[in-house]
């Protein structure tokens, strides 16, 4: 497609210069750009063009960025970021130094908040809303744009709760394409599908009010008066339970979020409304490019593909599985054998892989949402009385969870598994989703066993040792993308808990690493003992917690110098325990940690995040050599 509007918008002052005529013709040159962009240069294509009429409405109604637009999750913002002054960068969007995956403050003055993480723009919107009243900033308007899924989490009907109840102007978009990346689920789809028919009412309703006004009959005070009554009495009259209403939040919707002439017209009647506000649009996952619209779960987030004629670029040469594949095969062929194992994701089915066992036992597995919190105390709920849960977690979401996992799970000594996929630099996704921080989270909590498998077949010996009875609370944490086996199909056999692993003897120095990131040391270990004709000894320590303290006792009596290799905060991680074990036994080695800075780590290719933080080959070895010279 020819672009001709475009080109000449490099700021949202741009964009509210053109006459409304033009809006529509631009939301397609927007979506043609999109598509066209991210055939090359993946990314999350379906969000961002179902919001397109939506993003063009806001930045032409509303004066950003003095207005304030807070995204939820960020992942539907890429219309956002072309329209503010990103375009020419936008091929550079996800990329190592180029533009962030998600909205952030630190890369532009139109991204207001921290987005990644679902259901908090209705809290952060609340809290700008009310610190504008106090500075006295009476004429800036702040707008939440959450989606379906994200309303879902318990964070946002906090912060609906709290919004009903304070002083404040918001707007809360709902973006509502009853889609979260899989199916939408629960008690809030079922809701969100039956406001549908209060539609007919609202469109009179306003049609009536306006109609009034034109006609002189009533000024802009009456009609407001009139809209605010009538819905009181809409209340009174049906009894129907709007939920929004219900809470003193004025709800107007649903109404067709592709309609640009009448998304601009809707905002621009109830922008200056006073009180908090909720806007219902319709919206249609993928809009505008068909194959997105039909498979809109997988077109969330597709990989390379042919614009033209849609066709993902998959590459079809055999290779070994994702972690998340070994975890779904794993957890449904445990499940055929032990009828007390169920499994539970908070939204994501498909990326973890519990789709697997979704399909054939569609009753032995829940999906219950964007609700990581839940997800750890329904757990807690289903082992209570006997059930065998396994909770698949992505680590970054899990944070989530934090106090769940303490407070629900580890105090009552709870049988629960928590698989924490995405452990580890995940790439693209940057800061928001590496899993930095479960290691050295979890460990101290008690009653919590902390395991990672160093290959798939560890992963799958793992699985099953944890839902062997007795084995309490059990975490195992596991990365983004494919292992390195191709025969990954190993048989199920009991791992003793708490043991290490020596993959090979040495003597000049001790590597200990934890994980896959195992594997990488391997390699590193060989090539250091070719070029530097030395001998290191490499151990998996396997469990994080109970740490194997004979093999730490063996490693402290026959090395002076050793190297711990995680992939997470080194603050409080694997090699801080390690030092701890080394401190308390009063014989500390010359101990080098490698792992996450304290700083976040920025987004790129998992290899360039890992030479950027220390974690790569050469850095590894690198590490050795100066080691063996100390
Ligand atoms: C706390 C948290 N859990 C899970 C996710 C993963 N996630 C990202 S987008 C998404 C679906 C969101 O659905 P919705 O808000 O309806 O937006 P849509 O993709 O439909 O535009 C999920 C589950 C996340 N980003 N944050
Ligand atoms: C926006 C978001 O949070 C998800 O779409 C996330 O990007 C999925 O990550 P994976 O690709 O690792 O499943
Ligand atoms: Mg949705």
């Amino acid at each position: 497609m020819e672009l001709k509007i475009l080109p000449n918008i490099n700021t949202p002052e741009d964009l509210r210069q053109l006459p409304e005529e033009q809006l529509s013709a631009l939301c397609e040159e927007l979506r043609s750009d999109i598509v066209s962009e991210l055939s090359v240069n993946p990314g999350h294509l379906a969000s961002s063009l179902g919001v397109i009429e939506l993003t063009v409405a806001l930045h032409y109604v509303f004066s950003t960025p003095y207005d304030r637009i807070v995204w939820d999750v960020g992942h539907q913002a890429y219309a956002h970021k072309i329209l503010t002054g990103r375009r020419d960068l936008f091929k550079t969007n996800r990329k190592f130094g180029g533009l962030r995956p998600f909205p952030s403050p630190d890369e532009s003055e139109y991204d207001t908040f921290a987005c990644g993480h679902a259901s908090n723009s209705i809290s952060a919107a609340l809290g700008m809303s009310v610190a504008a009243m106090q500075k006295k900033e009476e004429d800036r308007h702040i707008v939440a744009v959450i989606g379906d899924g994200a309303m879902s989490g318990g964070l946002a009907f906090e912060g609906l709760n709290n919004a009903s109840d304070k002083p404040n102007n918001m707007l809360i978009i709902l973006n509502d394409n009853n889609m979260s990346i899989d199916q939408s689920v629960g008690g809030m789809k079922q809701y969100l599908l039956n406001l549908h028919t209060s539609s007919t009412y609202n469109r009179l309703r306003f049609r009536a009010a306006r109609t009034l006004q034109k006609w002189g009959i009533i000024d802009e005070n009456r009609r407001r008066t009139i809209l605010r009554f009538n819905n009181a009495m809409k209340s009174l009259i049906t009894r129907q339970k709007n939920i929004f209403e219900g809470m003193d939040i004025r709800y107007f919707g649903p109404m067709d979020g592709h309609d640009i002439k009448q998304l601009v017209r809707v905002l621009k009647e109830i922008k200056d409304m006073k009180g908090p506000k909720l806007l219902h649009i319709k919206t249609t996952k993928g809009k505008g490019y068909q194959p997105a619209e039909e498979e809109a779960t997988i077109w969330h987030a597709p990989g390379k593909f042919d614009a033209e004629t849609g066709e993902r670029k998959v590459d079809e040469t055999p290779k070994p599985p994702k972690f998340q594949d070994v975890f779904g095969e794993t957890i449904l062929e445990l499940a055929r054998r032990n009828p007390r194992i169920v499994g539970i994701t908070p939204a994501m089915p498909t990326g973890c892989s519990l789709s697997l066992m979704m399909k054939e036992m569609p009753e032995r597995t829940y999906d219950v949402g964007i609700a990581e919190g839940h997800a750890a105390t329904f757990a807690g709920g289903l082992a209570k009385e006997g059930m065998q849960p396994f909770c698949n977690i992505y680590s970054a979401f899990s944070q989530r969870a934090y106090d769940n996992i303490i407070h629900d799970v580890a105090l009552l000594d709870l049988p629960v598994v928590f698989c924490l996929d995405r452990a580890g630099l995940v790439g693209e996704d940057g800061p928001t989703h590496h899993g930095a921080f479960d290691l050295a989270a979890l460990r101290p909590i008690p009653n919590v066993t902390i395991a990672s498998p160093y290959d798939e077949h560890e992963l799958r010996r793992l699985m099953y040792t944890a839902q062997l009875p007795g084995k309490g609370t059990f975490v195992i944490r596991y990365p983004r993308g494919r292992g390195e086996l191709l025969d990954w199909q190993c048989p199920l056999e009991e791992v003793p808990v708490g043991k290490g692993r020596t993959i090979k003897e040495g003597t000049d120095l001790a590597v200990i690493s934890l994980g896959p990131i195992g594997k990488d040391a391997t390699r590193a270990i060989a090539e250091a003992e070719r070029t530097l004709g030395c001998s290191i000894a490499h151990y998996d320590l396997r469990f994080l917690k109970p740490i194997d303290e004979e093999m730490l006792s063996e490693i402290g009596s026959k090395f002076s110098k050793v190297i711990t290799i995680e992939d997470g905060v080194k603050a409080g991680g694997m090699g801080s325990a390690v030092l701890e074990y080394f401190s308390d036994k009063g014989t500390v080695p010359h101990l080098v940690r490698l792992g996450l800075p304290d700083s976040f780590v920025p987004h790129g290719s998992v290899a360039e995040e890992r030479r950027l933080v220390g974690l790569d080959n050469d850095s590894i070895v690198q590490t050795i050599s100066s080691l063996l010279k100390a």
